[in-house]
């Protein structure tokens, strides 16, 4: 009895995993937990018998002075561990790299996939299918010296084909990042392990099987090559999970209703829909969302990579929406311009909503007459709004918020009057500047907040969630005079002034001095009042976050904490200006941001 193979977990393989779990905890769901699970049971049955078959047949040895000594089916215990914590390794490597990416953008059906794919997919199937009957020869057939590298080719790659059946065209749409490199660095590490472990002796593959050649020092070529195809295992089959769950998430005309998580029966559910029954305009539609989030917001981007599931993918077609709309009305030359986009935003709404203006009340339509309403969105709006406009869950969200965001625009389009009009300048008072920002911001508090109460809040009571609503409408607010006090500068070069004119009153300055002389101290002294406010409403609200249910908590307290921090760094620096092209919080900051934020939430 010796403790050899024991030490190798000590040292090499259980530091990195508690390592990685540390690094991985914040972004770990109850989704990533049956994943990674599920990944070790297949993989701990599907080498068990490879494995005791090895060392039955004396391919593969244990010294029994570098073992405690208990085993099952001939292996020792330290090894069946290694099929462990070598899958829990990779898995968690997988997590991290592929957290980032909305996985629903990369389905691909039969019809659509690009001819290159098909054959990428094709000549990969057809490698692995070589491979295993190239494996079968060398074990069986020649045997002697090729029999370990010949087992570990037809006990692996028979398994890989399967999953490359199953999600090859999945796996291949994916950025390199996500897959090769999640196979390369578990794959690099276990080969440097191996390379000592092996000079030390505790464990070897015996003379007659090998082919007794190194890739580099004492490191076997089969045993490289056993790391190498298992983490492929281990990374395909983790995509093949990630695709099923994007079919789940992605159609709600598949699947109308999703739990927090998914069950197995839906992931075969999810296996069994045929790609012909994919909405491949939504698909199209979820990736330009994505592409506008990326290329407008850093801190939303930045945030939605902690969302998951279908509330993910409304958050990023909400925002779609919003930004869309207040790019049509910012990009327009002129203020008879604005107020036709104005209009037709709230035709658009009309389709979907019943609105009392003078009650104040919206309700949802019973019927909607979709293609009256395609038809509309083609024929009023520009190509680049289609899909924004279609994707809106019009369904799960409230009118009257929505309403209200279209009623902000109209207020931004008040700046384009004709110079010298005395309604030029809406923020008039204080009241008018809240009243915008509760307009352009609070609205899109209760907008998020219905959408998680509606995803996974279904025991929400109706006081508390009423608390959660007024709570998001300030915490949108909030957001609102970070944004503001950040880009004082920015919008005073477009005509725009939103420091309320009773402020400047106060300093005997007026919108138009401000739009002159942008830089002059007022401006920063107007910051910080900006700034004292917006910390105040978030000292109310951010508690009431802590109601908001679980798997819509965390990321949402990520959002609004990255947002916050762009008025935290304001404050340290208060002559700083906004440059354009350059973040307001370097990358790391933000990295810091949400991992506090998740764990305090
Ligand atoms: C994670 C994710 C994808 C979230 C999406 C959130 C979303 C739908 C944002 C819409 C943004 C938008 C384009 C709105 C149009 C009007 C506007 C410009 C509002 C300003 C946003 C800043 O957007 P911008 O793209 O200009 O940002 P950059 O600085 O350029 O990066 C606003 C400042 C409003 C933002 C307000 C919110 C996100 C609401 C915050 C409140 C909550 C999340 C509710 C909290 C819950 C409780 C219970 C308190």
């Amino acid at each position: 009895m010796a403790y050899d193979y024991a030490i190798v977990h000590l040292k090499y393989t259980i530091p990195l995993a508690v390592l990685l779990t540390g690094v991985a905890y914040p972004i770990l769901n109850r989704v990533h937990f049956y994943q990674i699970l599920a990944l070790i049971v297949i993989a701990f049955t599907a080498t068990l018998p490879w494995d005791s078959h090895l060392i039955k047949t004396g391919v593969w040895t244990y010294p029994s002075e570098v073992v405690i000594g208990p085993k099952w089916l001939g292996i020792p215990y330290e090894e069946l561990f290694f099929f462990i914590i070598q899958t829990y390794i990779t898995s968690l490597i997988y997590i991290l790299f592929n957290q980032p990416l909305l996985h629903a953008q990369y389905l691909k059906s039969q019809r659509n996939a690009p001819t290159w794919i098909n054959l990428t997919k094709l000549g990969g199937g057809l490698i692995l299918a070589g491979l295993s009957a190239l494996g079968g020869y060398l074990a069986f057939g020649i045997a002697g010296e090729f029999t370990y590298l010949g087992l570990i080719l037809v006990w692996a790659c028979p398994f890989a084909l399967i999953t490359w059946i199953l999600a090859g065209k999945f796996i291949i749409s994916l950025p390199w990042m996500c897959t090769v490199l999640p196979v390369l660095l578990p794959t690099t590490y276990l080969w440097l392990v191996d390379e000592l472990a092996l000079g030390r002796g505790t464990w070897s593959i015996e003379s007659g099987t090998k082919l007794g050649r190194c890739l580099f020092g004492v490191l076997e070529i089969e045993e490289a090559t056993f790391f190498l195809v298992t983490n492929m295992l281990i990374v395909f089959g983790l995509a093949t999970f990630d695709q099923y769950l994007a079919v789940i998430y992605s159609f709600p005309h598949l699947f109308p209703e999703v739990p927090q998580a998914p069950s197995p029966l839906m992931l075969l559910q999810g296996r069994f829909k045929g790609t012909s029954s994919y909405d491949m305009e939504r698909i199209r539609g979820i990736k330009e969302a994505v592409i506008r989030l990326k290329a407008k917001s850093r801190s939303f981007y930045f945030a939605s990579s902690v969302f998951t599931g279908r509330l993910r993918i409304d958050l990023v077609l909400l925002y779609s929406f919003c930004r869309m709309a207040d790019d049509l009305i910012d990009d327009a030359t002129t203020h008879e311009e604005m107020m036709t986009w104005v209009t037709k935003l709230y035709r658009f709404l009309d389709f979907y909503y019943d609105r009392d203006a003078t009650a104040g009340e919206t309700t949802r339509r019973k019927k909607v007459n979709q293609l009256e309403v395609d038809k509309f969105i083609v024929t009023e709006f520009p190509p680049s709004a289609k899909s924004a406009l279609k994707l809106l869950p019009t369904d799960i969200l409230p009118g009257h918020p929505l309403y209200l965001l279209i009623d902000g625009f109209k207020m931004d389009a008040q700046f384009r009057t004709e110079k010298n009009t005395t309604d030029r300048f809406p923020i008039k008072e204080e009241k008018d500047l809240i009243q915008y920002s509760l307009c352009v911001a609070g609205t899109i508090g209760e907008l998020c907040v219905s959408l998680i109460v509606y995803h996974f809040g279904s025991s929400c009571s109706p006081v508390a969630l009423n608390a959660m609503l007024d709570a998001s409408r300030q915490m949108g607010i909030a957001l609102q005079y970070v944004n503001i006090a950040r880009d004082i500068q920015v919008d005073a070069k477009i005509g725009r002034v939103y420091l309320p004119m009773s402020w400047l009153k106060e300093v005997d300055l007026t919108p138009e001095k401000i739009i002159q002389d942008p830089l002059c101290p007022e401006t920063f002294m107007f910051r910080e009042r900006l700034l004292d406010e917006a910390f105040r409403l978030w000292t109310y609200a951010r508690p009431l976050m802590n109601g908001l249910p679980d798997g819509g908590r965390g990321p949402m307290v990520v959002a609004v904490e990255n947002y916050m921090e762009i008025g935290r760094i304001l404050r340290e620096n208060p002559r700083r200006v906004r440059t354009v092209g350059k973040a307001t919080v370097p990358v790391s900051r933000r990295a810091w941001v949400t991992i506090k934020a998740l764990i305090s939430a």
